[in-house]
């Protein structure tokens, strides 16, 4: 007999249209940084449609986001990138997944078989990938059992401090490194990874 295949629901957080990547503002226009936005959330969506272990994709996000990409949007309920994420465990539809996947919304090179390793963890593990620094968090897998209690540190040094909150469960962290899930795109000096894949958006 073999088991059933867990359930694993991506979230991924967006800010409203136009708001999004202003330290890039030295550097693009708001025209230019909204198409920037764009163009890897949809990149990041297509890669979370693609993957076989994601079963649903939920963009976190202001309701305007509402189309025809087949994702479910849940409101952003407001005070910032941690507070709108623990808004959105408790409000996802019944039945809710055996384990959630955030994925943040800047990921230009992002693939689906890097998602599938994320979803695909043994069911005592929390998986985080890293930034570039091994300072930030790209993407975070949980259980859904424990989203609720469960602390997001999205910021400054949250690879470290989601790190921390796992431990303190009592899971055991998988740290996934690959070159899409590294490299997000939140400085000037990042545009370069982005430029290859979306030169037509800026
Ligand atoms: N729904 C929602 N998403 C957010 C919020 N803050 C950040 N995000 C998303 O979380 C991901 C990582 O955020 P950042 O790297 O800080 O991106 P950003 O906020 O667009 O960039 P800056 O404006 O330069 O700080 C991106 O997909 C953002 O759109 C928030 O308050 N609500
Ligand atoms: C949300 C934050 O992303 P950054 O703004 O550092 O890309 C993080 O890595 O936790």
């Amino acid at each position: 007999m073999t088991d059933k295949a867990p359930i694993c629901w991506a979230l991924i957080p967006v800010k409203a249209p136009g708001e999004g990547k202003s330290r890039l503002a030295g550097v693009l226009d708001a025209q230019a940084r909204s198409r920037l936005v764009e163009a890897m959330l949809t990149q990041v969506v297509e890669a979370a449609r693609g993957s076989p272990a994601i079963e649903r994709v939920c963009l976190v996000s202001d309701p305007t986001r509402r189309n025809g990409d087949g994702a479910t949007v849940i409101q952003d309920a407001g005070g910032g990138l941690n507070p709108a994420l623990e808004a959105a465990v408790m409000a996802l539809p019944a039945p809710a997944p055996d384990r959630i996947l955030i994925v943040a919304a800047d990921l230009p090179d992002l693939s689906s078989p890097e998602l599938t390793m994320m979803a695909r963890v043994a069911s005592n593990v929390i998986a985080i990938a890293p930034d570039r620094h091994g300072a930030g968090t790209n993407a975070l897998s949980l259980p859904f059992a424990i989203a609720p209690e469960f602390r997001f540190h999205f910021g400054t040094g949250s690879y470290a401090a989601h790190r921390a909150e796992a431990l303190r469960f009592g899971y055991t962290v998988e740290t996934m490194l690959s070159e899409g899930l590294e490299k997000d795109i939140d400085e000037p000096a990042d545009l370069a990874d982005a430029r290859s894949n979306f030169q037509e958006a800026f």
